[in-house]
């Protein structure tokens, strides 16, 4: 079932309103008809705080992918809206989004998607010479020697591990500075060593360098490296965390088994940054 009503929380993300770097009103998306139909959202609002790692969390099938593939215009949706900073996805035309796409928002996926005969400096950079944009060299060396990678530039990926080849998608993703990144489970495929590693990079890059990063995991610990944690069910944002540890979260994620929790049934609901009480 769609939700359309309207929420104070709406008020949040006008727009204008808030600083986010992405935000999405009202949106829904159903697949499929008749019996097959399957409703992935039902009327989410919400905003991502710019300069913050916001986790995104909820049992299988929740909606997670299809939020993150909406919000960053991989997908559309049916009704609502989207935006990326002030540009409103909905209704731009494919040339635009896809320019949108290359020019404000980073991808990190669990599969690496990196070119295999390409070194990992030219996988680096290739976005930014698709774009026949230069790279900013000093951002491009800051973001080299925060990922670790400046011993391995000249290596292919076959010649590198899998937590260096994430890393090499991770700076892929930061090299051209974009307003957001969306990283779909980015320690899916790494075992925990290299996940730690890759979390850590990706929070330093929020601390230091301001990015801002939304994150798709089913990982209590991964989502611990975020600042905040968005709750998923039947998509619809049903909870949000401040400040998570892995045990906090685990403890919550329990609770969705058992039905969502008396109260928290917020559809509309608003991530708010650090402000946001734990629940
Ligand atoms: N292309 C599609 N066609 C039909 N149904 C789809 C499609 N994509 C997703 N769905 C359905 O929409 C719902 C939400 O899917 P989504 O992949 O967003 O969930 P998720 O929370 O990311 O799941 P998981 O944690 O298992 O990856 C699920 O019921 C899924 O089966």
């Amino acid at each position: 079932m769609t939700n359309t009503a309207p929420s104070t929380a709406d008020a949040h993300i006008a727009p204008g309103a808030g600083d986010f770097a992405a935000r999405a009103h009202q949106i829904a998306k159903v697949y499929g008809r008749g019996d097959a139909q399957v409703v992935a959202l039902a009327g989410v609002t919400v905003g991502i705080p710019r300069g913050r790692f916001t986790a995104i969390m909820g049992p299988s099938g929740s909606g997670k992918s299809t939020l993150m593939h909406c919000m960053a215009g991989l997908d559309s949706v049916d009704s609502g809206e989207t935006y990326i900073g002030d540009t409103e996805l909905t209704g731009l035309k494919d040339k635009q989004l896809t320019r949108l796409r290359r020019d404000k928002i980073g991808f990190i996926f669990q599969a690496f998607n990196l070119v295999p005969t390409l070194t990992a400096l030219e996988n680096i950079t290739l976005p930014m010479d698709i774009a026949g944009r230069k790279a900013d060299r000093q951002w491009l060396d800051a973001v080299i020697d925060t990922v670790g990678l400046r011993p391995r530039l000249k290596h292919r990926p076959t010649e590198l591990s899998g937590g260096q080849q994430q890393r090499v998608a991770c700076a892929r993703a930061l090299a051209a500075r974009p307003e957001i990144i969306f990283a779909d489970e980015p320690t899916g495929n790494l075992d925990s060593r290299s996940g730690s590693e890759v979390l850590g990079f990706l929070r330093d890059s929020v601390r230091r360098m301001g990015q801002t990063i939304v994150m798709v995991t089913h990982d209590p610990s991964a989502a611990a490296y975020a600042d905040q944690v968005l709750f998923l069910t039947d998509g619809q944002i049903v909870d949000t965390m401040a400040e998570p540890t892995a045990a906090r979260v685990l403890e919550r994620m329990k609770g969705f088994e058992a039905g969502p929790r008396p109260g928290a049934g917020v559809p509309g609901a608003v991530a708010q940054g650090p402000g946001v009480a734990s629940r």
